[in-house]
């Protein structure tokens, strides 16, 4: 897949990112940096900091030493309220698991951020079915996870991270639950529906059939950026 946007701004980046869990080290010193309407696979070998990664770009975790922008603005310092706002405003989440909460129909559980953050039930349920309807699920709106297939499920939280317009949109193993041929189908969605809005995508993932989705790889390996396991020669950090 074809990047074309050289143009684009810089909307996340990390610089010499270092975060130890005791004497466990999730990473070792990372800079990245992610434009608009781009898609960033990250890559590597279980237990290498991939996740630590992700989650300290999307102020989850903090970092011990290092510094983390979003469009401009250093996040890493936030206290944890500013830190939940943030996530909730300008970021959207997909996990392997959809984590769509089972009593509430599709529409109410991509609403749900949006009422969280303050909108009337009305209008957020309504924003909600026009972002269902866009990824292919205007028919299913007011079903339970329970009477969804996986996929269908995938793409409801894919509606959920995407309603509140966020800059970034994280994904870890979005489509590590599901049969290749629907995870083809919704690791498309989840990058065609967010870059089109301009937001970026960071994916962790093992599959390489996703990295292959995106723009670029990162290949995160003992918490630092490295070589791809099969191919080290004339490496330089990031894969085009
Ligand atoms: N909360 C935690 N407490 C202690 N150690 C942790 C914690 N979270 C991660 N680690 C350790 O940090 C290192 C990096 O973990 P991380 O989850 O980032 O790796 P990963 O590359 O995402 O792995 P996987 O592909 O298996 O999900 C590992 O050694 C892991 O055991």
């Amino acid at each position: 897949m074809n990047f074309q946007s050289p143009q684009s701004q810089v909307v996340l980046s990390g610089h010499g990112l270092v975060k130890h869990y005791g004497p466990v080290v999730g990473l070792a010193g990372v800079d990245v940096a992610v434009r608009s309407g781009e898609a960033l696979a990250v890559m590597g070998p279980s237990g290498n900091g991939k996740t630590t990664l992700l989650h300290v770009l999307a102020g989850i975790l903090t970092p011990d030493q290092g510094e983390v922008w979003l469009g401009g603005e250093r996040v890493d310092q936030l206290n944890d309220a500013g830190r939940t706002v943030l996530r909730r405003r300008r970021l959207g989440f997909v996990f392997q698991d959809n984590q769509l909460l089972a009593e509430l129909p599709a529409d109410e559980n991509v609403a749900l951020p949006l009422m969280v953050d303050g909108m009337s039930r009305r209008e957020a349920v309504g924003r909600a079915r026009t972002t269902l309807a866009q990824v292919g699920l205007a028919a299913e709106a007011g079903r339970r996870p329970g009477e969804l297939s996986g996929g269908q499920a995938q793409r409801v939280a894919i509606a959920r991270a995407l309603v509140g317009e966020p800059q970034v949109v994280f994904a870890d193993e979005p489509t590590g639950a599901l049969d290749a041929a629907t995870g083809s189908q919704v690791i498309d969605l989840l990058v065609g529906a967010a870059t089109h809005r301009g937001a970026a995508v960071v994916v962790v993932t093992h599959d390489n059939a996703v990295a292959a989705r995106c723009h670029r790889t990162l290949h995160i390996v003992d918490g630092r950026v490295g070589a791809p396991a099969a191919t080290g020669a004339a490496w330089t950090g990031v894969q085009q």
